[in-house]
């Protein structure tokens, strides 16, 4: 049977990140995608222009029709607006017990607008988090969520053991942010640590570089690959997009979702370092 995954995210009108960026991943990468929508965001690549939330009822209605009729595997969250949307979607997934939860913590657009009320975070916490395999912040949401700076590769580590202790499995501290010549992601489970590193590629055009990843790990997963595997092959998918990008709209432009056909017989490397210690 064809892997079935489900996104829980908002609508992104650009078309470069939340449930489009999604579906154009699942798409690529042959998995059915199906789709519950928290917010409807105006919004291009210069910015968001306006926020709609969905109500928790309908939020719910729509869980409940996917999850009852698809065999889900594997599900990823994005933008989940506030603390009352947060508890609707972490009540869902704790009835359905999906076997992978990706949870990516998105707080901020790329254009600096807020996605998530600062008051939902501790619901993201203590909610949210429990219900989640995987939690896949990038370095400003794993500061926030761990309650510490991050500046250097062993703060990175502290920060994931601490989030690990709020109850999830896996935590990926992204490393889009950071000013490393590499983009480097570090990888932290209860018995390993490792980093996944691919080159850096200059450009202003990584709007939705963090939902493309999620979605394309969760598609991965839901394959049955091992978590490493899962996670080079999902680094692989988001440096192709951004390598292929479209030099489209005036702002942050959106990643390639086809570029990774487009990269077909390039060689990239990826390169996977295991830690000697996950403290
Ligand atoms: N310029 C870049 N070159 C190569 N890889 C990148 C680049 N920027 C981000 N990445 C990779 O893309 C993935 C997403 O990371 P990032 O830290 O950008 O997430 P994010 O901030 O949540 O994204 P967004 O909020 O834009 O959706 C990671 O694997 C990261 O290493
Ligand atoms: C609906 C929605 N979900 C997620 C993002 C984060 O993506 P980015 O940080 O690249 O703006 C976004 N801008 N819009």
């Amino acid at each position: 049977m064809k892997p079935q995954v489900l996104t829980i995210a908002g609508s992104d009108s650009g078309g470069g990140a939340g449930i489009q960026a999604d579906l154009k991943t699942f798409q690529e990468l042959g998995v059915f995608g199906t789709s519950v929508l928290t917010a409807i965001t105006a919004q291009n690549t210069l910015g968001v222009h306006g926020i709609e939330a969905i109500s928790t009822e309908m939020i719910t209605r729509q869980i409940d029709a996917v999850a009852d009729d698809f065999s889900i595997t594997a599900c990823k969250t994005g933008m989940l607006v506030d603390a009352e949307r947060i508890e609707a979607v972490a009540k869902a997934l704790e009835r359905y017990r999906f076997e992978h939860v990706v949870v990516d913590p998105v707080m901020v657009a790329k254009g600096g607008a807020s996605l998530l009320q600062v008051s939902a975070v501790e619901a993201l916490r203590t909610k949210l988090l429990p219900q989640a395999t995987i939690v896949t912040p990038n370095i400003p949401e794993a500061e926030v969520l761990a309650g510490m700076e991050i500046r250097t590769e062993a703060d990175r580590m502290k920060a994931a053991q601490v989030i690990r202790a709020i109850g999830v499995d896996i935590v990926i501290i992204k490393g889009g942010h950071s000013n490393d010549v590499e983009a480097v992601d570090l990888i932290v489970t209860e018995s390993e640590a490792f980093r996944v590193k691919a080159p850096r590629i200059q450009t202003k055009d990584t709007h939705g570089t963090g939902c493309t990843f999620s979605a394309a790990l969760t598609a991965e997963l839901a394959y049955g690959k091992t978590l490493r595997q899962a996670v080079v092959d999902a680094k692989r998918f988001i440096h192709q997009a951004i390598a292929h990008g479209l030099s489209i709209g005036q702002g942050h432009g959106p990643t390639n979702h086809w570029g990774h056909r487009l990269a077909k017989g390039e060689q990239i490397t990826i390169d996977v370092m295991y830690e000697t210690s996950t403290r």
